[in-house]
């Protein structure tokens, strides 16, 4: 919900219709993926010692939080890896029957990407486990006392699970992973870097100072920053005859009500209501998502990583606090503190 004038929330990592738009600016091999140095090392390693032995690459977790590169990162794999990839995410996968026609498609050593993986529902993942284990599924034919298990065998293949919320995944699942890589927020200079590559892809001419400015106001992430510097690109090709410098950046950055510090609005008004309305905190996630008419499960996934990377929130047992750092940074005073 947003009643910004320029539409859906910028500055937020989720994935959005017009994303579609920004297919065109994922790096396609692990060369032209920019940070996340020690997976990209590790994964190296784990693909070319694969394709020596021409076996399936063993199953990969990816977790991290929205808008990191772990669909990206799932393409690669499969590009490098040389084989096909199919992707369908976790509650797109309703009946075990969707998962076993897809498995039996799957050509030998292909990928399969599952996006949202902690969402399948407990009897696909049933059906998943000999899948990933043993490469076979089990089929129940017929009904009744008559009803007997087929076995399937299916074509080795890596499957590759995408998941916010490592911590929901079961246990089980979670073992059959054997390589798993956390997808972490990016440093500046990162993402600075990926903001050059995507200028370069759209054409626009941008100063290392602008593709700098935008890198520190995209919260670490570079869905945020590829879709600021769409924005940009529109500012300057209508006000500054295309040329983007650092004045211009910060101009259009303004406009766009992203603040000094990569904050928006949603990001002022979830502050502003731990400390006005609940006095600092701690206050509940389901008191607070009310207060600011906003999804508990998008505040926790979506805002809050970033504010708390950024020392403004703590998650505490008892709920959420606003820190010093947010009192100081917004003038903010609390309700007890306040003499009238
Ligand atoms: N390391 C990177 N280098 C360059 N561009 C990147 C990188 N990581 C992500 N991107 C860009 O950021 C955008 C979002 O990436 P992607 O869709 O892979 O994120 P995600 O983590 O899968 O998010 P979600 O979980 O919400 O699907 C893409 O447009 C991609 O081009």
């Amino acid at each position: 919900m947003s009643d910004d004038p320029f539409g859906p929330r910028l500055v937020c990592g989720a994935a959005a219709e017009e994303d579609r738009a920004l297919d065109s600016l994922r790096p396609t091999s692990l060369a032209e993926f920019v940070g996340q140095e020690e997976a990209k090392a590790n994964l190296r390693v784990f693909i070319a010692a694969a394709r020596q032995r021409g076996e399936a690459l063993d199953h990969v977790l990816l977790h991290g939080h929205p808008g990191l590169g772990k669909t990206t990162l799932a393409h690669i794999i499969a590009r490098e890896l040389g084989v096909e990839v199919t992707a369908t995410s976790g509650p797109v996968l309703e009946r075990a029957g969707d998962l076993a026609a897809i498995l039996t498609n799957l050509g030998p050593r292909d990928v399969l990407f599952v996006d949202e993986i902690h969402r399948l529902n407990h009897v696909v993942e049933e059906v998943l486990y000999p899948a990933m284990e043993d490469f076979h599924l089990d089929i129940v034919v017929g009904q009744g006392p008559s009803a007997r298990t087929v076995k399937l065998n299916l074509e080795p293949f890596t499957l590759v699970g995408a998941t916010t919320r490592a911590g929901l995944l079961t246990p089980p699942l979670r073992d059959r992973f054997g390589v798993q890589v956390r997808v972490d927020m990016y440093t500046p200079e990162e993402l600075a870097s990926i903001v050059g590559r995507s200028a370069r892809l759209l054409g626009l001419d941008i100063s290392p100072e602008g593709a700098a400015e935008i890198a520190r106001r995209s919260r670490a992430t570079p869905r945020v920053a590829n879709r600021l510097l769409k924005r940009v690109r529109d500012f300057a090709q209508v006000e500054a005859a295309g040329h983007a410098d650092l004045a211009l950046c910060d101009y259009a950055l303004g406009r766009l009500g992203v603040d000094q510090n990569g904050l928006d609005r949603l990001d002022r008004d979830l502050l502003s209501a731990i400390v006005q309305k609940f006095d600092g905190g701690p206050v509940g996630l389901s008191n607070l998502a009310a207060a600011v008419g906003e999804e508990a499960q998008t505040i926790e996934e979506v805002y809050e990583p970033y504010l708390i990377q950024q020392g403004l929130l703590k998650r505490t047992k008892a709920g959420r606090v606003a820190t010093g750092r947010a009192l100081e940074l917004f003038g903010f005073t609390r309700r007890s503190e306040r003499l009238f």
